[in-house]
C-alpha cells in the first residue's frame, strides 16, 4: 500500500495491549513487514520481544514520527496530551496521516492540541486485531477520501471495517472494542457451567468457545436474525427453552444491554483535557 506521502513506514505510539495487537496483526496479514513498523513506549525495554521479531522500538516519539508516513496513536486518554505535546513539532500535515485509537478523543481535540490541521482518522479496533478478526470502526471529519480509503485498506487486512459518523464513536467503542470482553466473559461463564455439569475446565472452555464461534458464524454466514436461529434450537417442552428462560428471568439480556449503555457513557467521559 502507499499513502500519499509515499512513506510506508508506520509509527505506533504506545506499545501496549492494542498497539502491539495491531502491530502483530499487520505483520500476520502478510501485507506489512515488521521492519516498517516502529513501536514506542517509555519503558522501551518491555518491547525487547518485538525487536527480536524485527520491529523497531524506541522511546523517542518525535523521531518515530519523523521516520513514518502513518502515525498510530495508541496511548491511554489520560496520556494523550503529554504525547501530543512531544510530537507537535515533528508532525507535518503535508506528510503525515494520524490514526487515533484513543477512546473518547475527537479529531478536533487532537488537531486543537497539536495546533495543526493534520488529517486524523479515528479507528476503534478490538483485540482480535492480532489474529485479523477485528471489527474496526473508522471515522474522520478532515481526512481526504483517498487517505480514508488507504486507512480502511490498512485495517481491512486485520479484520472487518465499517465507516461511521464520528458522533457514534463512543457507541462503537462500547459495542465492539469493549464488546469483545463481554463475549469473552459469556464464554467463560458458559465454561463454568460446563464444568459444573461434568466437563474438565479446559475441555469445557474449548467446547464453549467453539459453540460461540459457531453461533457468530451462523449469523454472519446466513444473515439470519438470532431469534430465528434460536427458534430452531428450542424444542417444545425442551431443555433449551428451559435454560434460556431461566437466564432471562435472571436478567441475561438486560445485563448485557445495561453494561453496553454504561460502557458507552463511560467511553465518552474518558478524556479530561489537561492545560
Ligand atoms: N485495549 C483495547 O482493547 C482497546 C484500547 N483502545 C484504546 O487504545 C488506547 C491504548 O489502550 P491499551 O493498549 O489497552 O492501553 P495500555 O495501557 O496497554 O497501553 C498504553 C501504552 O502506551 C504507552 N505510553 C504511555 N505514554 C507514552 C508516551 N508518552 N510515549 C510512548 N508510549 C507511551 C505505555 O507504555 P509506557 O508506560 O512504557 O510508556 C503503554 O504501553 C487507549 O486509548 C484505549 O482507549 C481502543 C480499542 C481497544
Ligand atoms: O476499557 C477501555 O477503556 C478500552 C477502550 C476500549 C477497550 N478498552
Amino acid at each position: 500500500m502507499s499513502f500519499s506521502t509515499n512513506q510506508n513506514n508506520i509509527a505506533i505510539l504506545g506499545g501496549g495491549n492494542i498497539g502491539i495487537a495491531l502491530a502483530k496483526g499487520l505483520v500476520k496479514s502478510g501485507k506489512y513487514n515488521a521492519e516498517q513498523i516502529t513501536i514506542t513506549r517509555r519503558n522501551v525495554r518491555s518491547l525487547q520481544d518485538l525487536t527480536n521479531q524485527g520491529f523497531g522500538a524506541t522511546d523517542n516519539n518525535a523521531q518515530a514520527v519523523q521516520q513514518a508516513g502513518v502515525v498510530v496513536i495508541a496511548v491511554l486518554p489520560q496520556q494523550l496530551d503529554g504525547l501530543l505535546d512531544v510530537i507537535r513539532e515533528a508532525v507535518d500535515p503535508e506528510k503525515h496521516v494520524l490514526i487515533s485509537v484513543v477512546s473518547g478523543v475527537s479529531v478536533a481535540d487532537i488537531t486543537k492540541r497539536l495546533v495543526k490541521q493534520v488529517q486524523v482518522v479515528r479507528a476503534m479496533p478490538n483485540t482480535a486485531i492480532a489474529i485479523q478478526e477485528s471489527m474496526t470502526c473508522l471515522a474522520s471529519n478532515n481526512a481526504t477520501k483517498e487517505n480514508m480509503a488507504l486507512v480502511k485498506d490498512m485495517f481491512d487486512t486485520v479484520g472487518e471495517t465499517i465507516e461511521i459518523h464520528e458522533e457514534l464513536m463512543t457507541a462503537a467503542t462500547a459495542l465492539c472494542a469493549c464488546g469483545i470482553a463481554f463475549f469473552l466473559r459469556s464464554i467463560r461463564a458458559a465454561s463454568q457451567g460446563g464444568t459444573e455439569i461434568g466437563f474438565h475446565a479446559a475441555e469445557a472452555l474449548h467446547m464453549a468457545a467453539q459453540t460461540a464461534k459457531g453461533a457468530a458464524a451462523l449469523l454472519l454466514a446466513t444473515g439470519n436474525h438470532p431469534e430465528g436461529e434460536i427458534d430452531k434450537v428450542t424444542s417444545p417442552k425442551g431443555c433449551t427453552i428451559a435454560g434460556l428462560n431461566e437466564m432471562e428471568h435472571a436478567g441475561f439480556s438486560s445485563a448485557m444491554i445495561k453494561g453496553i449503555r454504561l460502557s458507552a457513557q463511560k467511553a465518552g467521559d474518558l478524556y479530561v483535557k489537561s492545560n
